[in-house]
């Protein structure tokens, strides 16, 4: 369980260190957090602004993404082929021209939209998104159904094989081959990657698995947000905050 102090978040990141291996979370760290998934918006020249640092840091960088790459992409309005990514919890990843990705459990992700959807059929304030590798139930406009979708969540678990991940106003069941610790743990041992100062930005519960293989690699962990009890060792105020941090690194 996260163990630092609040007052210990208060402390913004150095600048990036030589040599840094940086990752980057998507919701909440890169872009603002929307009502509905499909509201967010992808800022203007955030592409390009990573493509370029991508290019500084000599291929380092990599989006560690609770969203399929297939989502990512989208929302992107291009294909982000170029950028290693890890989409869908540390399930599946894109690196040049690689992709590995488990096979999709078809019948247990279907089995789960019908329950979830009948739920949200019965509680407006819900939506349901469909993931390449899970199943989300959103709570944001009605939070007062998180425990009742938890409850649903859990269930379905023990009787489907997928995991339960809890993340802002979210429970999402999902394929459980990885995390976001382990994303980083693999990505880290792979070229350009291997040898290089892992540095971690994510605002979310599913971010702290990452934060801690970081710090276990002797590296960088920001909390992007609000600051509350985290395995992370910094704090940015928010998206806003992480683009000037990264442009001023990016210069
Ligand atoms: O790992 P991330 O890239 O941060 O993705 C985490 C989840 O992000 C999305 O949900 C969150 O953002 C939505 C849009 O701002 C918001 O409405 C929702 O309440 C948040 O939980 C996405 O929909 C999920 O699939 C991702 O797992």
């Amino acid at each position: 369980m996260p163990t630092a102090p609040l007052s210990d978040l208060l402390a913004p990141p150095p600048p990036l260190p030589g040599g840094a291996s940086l990752f980057l979370d998507f919701d909440g760290t890169l872009i603002e957090i929307a009502d509905r998934p499909d509201e967010v918006a992808v800022p203007q020249g955030l592409a390009d602004l990573l493509f370029a640092m991508a290019a500084r840091l000599h291929g380092r960088l990599a989006l560690v993404s609770g969203r399929s790459i297939a989502q990512i992409d989208t929302l992107f309005g291009r294909s982000m082929h170029g950028l290693a990514i890890s989409g869908s919890h540390g399930c599946e990843f894109r690196w040049e021209d690689q992709l590995v990705h488990p096979p999709r459990p078809v019948e247990e992700l279907e089995h789960a939209a019908r329950k979830f959807d009948d739920f949200a059929f019965g509680h407006p304030g819900t939506l349901v998104e469909i993931k390449t590798y899970g199943v989300a139930l959103h709570y944001r406009a009605d939070p007062a159904c998180a425990p009742y979708a938890q409850r649903l969540a859990e269930h379905l678990a023990t009787e489907s094989g997928l995991v339960v991940e809890n993340g802002k106003m979210v429970v999402e069941l999902r394929f459980g081959g990885g995390d976001k610790g382990t994303a980083v743990r693999n990505l880290m041992g792979c070229a350009p990657m291997v040898g290089g100062t892992p540095v971690y930005l994510g605002d979310d519960l599913t971010d702290e698995t990452a934060f801690a293989a970081v710090n276990a690699l002797g590296g960088l962990s920001v909390l992007v947000g609000p600051a509350r009890a985290t395995n992370a060792q910094c704090n940015l105020a928010g998206p806003a905050a992480v683009l000037a941090w990264l442009a001023r690194t990016a210069a």
